[in-house]
């Protein structure tokens, strides 16, 4: 056999106790979520915060919404561009999804649960809640972990989590019919500023820079944690967004879930991070002004859509 190394994605622990701001574990921790963020846009997290209880709970709740009927499910939540339901869609026809916008706040997950059930759904609603809850805490410390790493103000890192918009997603892929393929959702890189996501089901990969395709597993406390097109414009390009796609089993349905990070007030690439080696990259980013123009015809036909709207 010969001696050659096997790419990989970093994996990094969240479940070590020492991992306290200010601990000898956390300093090299920011580190690694850096480095690994800036190699390839993304990194494994292994994280138990989450109780199999409430990993349990989610996951049943995402299945009792995706068998409502297409007509429940295309019911109207939000008026915010690409938040919403999506499925049937000739490109990607296993795909299926559904955003919750702000489930940090028990209202919102009840207005969106009103929607879907006009009876109430209270087991959906809690899980929904709980789950997005105790998945931001994870989405809060690598960020807290990134702007440490850069050397950036508390202040900066506290303004960028009030503008914070969250929406958690659930994802459900069916199987194939005969003679279909077993591709879930093509090579792409997401609009967000972070994603964070977990998968029930493999399926998930993730390309490397070396242009390697490595297959992420399934397990409740194992996380993707991936910078978007907004880490992109705020790192001034240190940070690419992380391509990834899905395969699908064709004997089994697929289920995931996902935290996904948006910025609600225009957001510019930090100056500590332009330099001569880093000139400035991008104008000012509005994020939902970028979903609006994600759709358009002139950024389906442009090479990078975050350059075409914003780029320098
Ligand atoms: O299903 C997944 O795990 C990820 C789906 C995805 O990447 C997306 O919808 O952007
Ligand atoms: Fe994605």
């Amino acid at each position: 056999m010969g001696s050659q190394t096997q790419s990989q994605l970093p994996v990094v622990n969240f479940m070590n106790e020492n991992l306290k701001q200010g601990a000898h574990t956390w300093v090299s921790t920011c580190e690694v979520v850096r480095s690994a963020l800036e190699d390839h846009g993304g990194f494994l997290a292994l994280y138990d915060k989450i109780s199999l209880e409430t990993y349990d709970l989610i996951y049943n709740e995402m299945k009792s919404f995706f068998d409502l009927s297409v007509e429940t499910k295309r019911r109207k939540t939000t008026e915010k561009p690409i938040f919403s339901y999506s499925g049937q869609r000739p490109g990607i026809p296993l795909y299926e999804s559904t955003g919750i916008i702000n489930p940090l706040s028990f209202e919102d997950c009840q207005k969106y649960t009103h929607v879907m059930w006009p009876k109430g759904n209270d087991s959906f609603c809690e899980s929904v809640n709980s789950y997005a809850k105790q998945l931001a805490e994870l989405d809060h410390i690598v960020k807290k972990m990134l702007f440490e790493s850069y050397g950036l103000e508390k202040k900066k890192f506290e303004c960028l989590v009030e503008s914070t918009e969250y929406v958690l997603r659930g994802y459900k892929y069916r199987k194939p019919q005969v003679g279909e393929s077993n591709m879930g959702v093509p090579p792409h890189s997401d609009t967000t500023f972070l994603t964070i996501l977990n998968q029930k089901v493999e399926g998930l990969a993730v390309k490397l820079k070396d242009g390697e395709w490595i297959e992420v597993g399934a397990s409740p406390s194992l996380y993707l944690v991936m910078g978007g097109d907004a880490l992109m414009v705020w790192s001034n390009d240190r940070i690419a967004a992380c391509e990834h796609r899905v395969f699908t089993n064709p004997k089994i349905e697929r289920y995931s879930m996902g935290l996904l990070s948006y910025a609600t007030k225009i957001m510019e690439p930090q100056e500590e991070l332009v330099d001569a080696e880093h000139p400035l990259r991008y104008k000012p980013f509005d994020h939902y002004g970028y979903l609006r123009f994600f759709l358009t015809e002139e950024a389906i036909k442009s090479d990078s859509r975050i350059k075409a709207y914003c780029g320098i």
